[in-house]
């Protein structure tokens, strides 16, 4: 299995995982919960126009701030909180839904913090032969907090494989191995590292630049919910045009 890291865009035509831990992963993680169907929308006006179109709660922001004449905003607490009239919404963010617009893969996971073990395991248990994780940054650059959540599920991922391979796989120093495309990418490994320190790993999030502006919006409740680990062991997956809720084939 190959497993990758990448930023903003994304290559892998078997399975991604979108990484965007202040909020959009954690928002929607949080609102599968409540809501059937999250439909991604790439601007806000298309936002409003699938909303109208199929009678959904509008929710969404630019900057951090919920949009004018948005229900809702990008606030994982908020949709905790919220008694939902509707049974879908449609989402609009800046960074980690825009993202999805241009992947490819087959299979799209939604992975954070929150999440993580349940998307390591499951995007596993999906792929045939890569793994992508693909984070949606800040402003189209590299965002920490979503490298060190990228850490976090890659680490569990780590994880998996090191149970299920082979000794001898593990140490194997035949030319052929290193030849091949498979294993988990120097990046990503430098993610895993990165994410091992927690004390350290929630500090540098929550003074992050995204950290630093929904403070300053007022966000703080946001912050702390995104950096919990591992609190749902639930996970969206993106098919025909809609965020579900995985659920196996029973
Ligand atoms: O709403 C958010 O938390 C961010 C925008 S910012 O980092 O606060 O400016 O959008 P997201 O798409 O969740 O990264
Ligand atoms: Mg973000």
């Amino acid at each position: 299995m190959k497993v990758s890291l990448s930023f903003e865009k994304g290559s892998s035509k078997d399975l991604s995982i979108v990484v965007d831990a202040l909020r959009a992963s954690t928002t929607i993680t949080v609102a599968l919960d409540k809501f059937k169907e999250i439909y991604p929308a790439y601007t806000p006006e298309q936002a409003i126009e699938i909303a109208k179109e199929k009678n959904l709660i509008l929710a969404g922001e630019r900057k951090g701030r919920k949009l004018e004449g948005f229900e809702l905003g990008n606030s994982p607490t908020e949709i905790k909180q919220y008694e939902a009239s509707k049974d879908s919404l449609v989402l609009t963010t800046s960074n980690g839904v825009r993202i999805m617009e241009n992947m490819e893969s087959e299979i799209i996971l939604i992975g954070g913090f929150v999440n993580a073990k349940a998307c390591a395991k499951l995007a596993l248990e999906l792929a045939t032969e890569e793994i992508e994780l693909v984070m949606g940054g800040i402003n189209k650059t590299f965002a920490i907090e979503d490298f060190l959540a990228a850490g976090e599920i890659l680490y569990w991922i780590q994880e998996e494989l090191k149970n299920n391979a082979s000794e001898d796989r593990l140490n194997s120093n035949d030319e052929d191995y290193f030849k091949e495309e498979s294993g988990i990418s120097e990046y990503a490994l430098s993610a895993i590292l990165a994410s091992r320190d927690k004390e350290l790993a929630d500090k540098i999030c929550i003074e992050s630049k995204s950290g630093r502006r929904l403070t300053y919006l007022g966000y703080k409740d946001d912050i702390t919910l995104c950096i919990k680990r591992n609190i749902s062991e639930k996970v969206g997956i993106y098919k025909d045009g809609k965020i579900r809720l995985y659920k196996p084939n029973k």
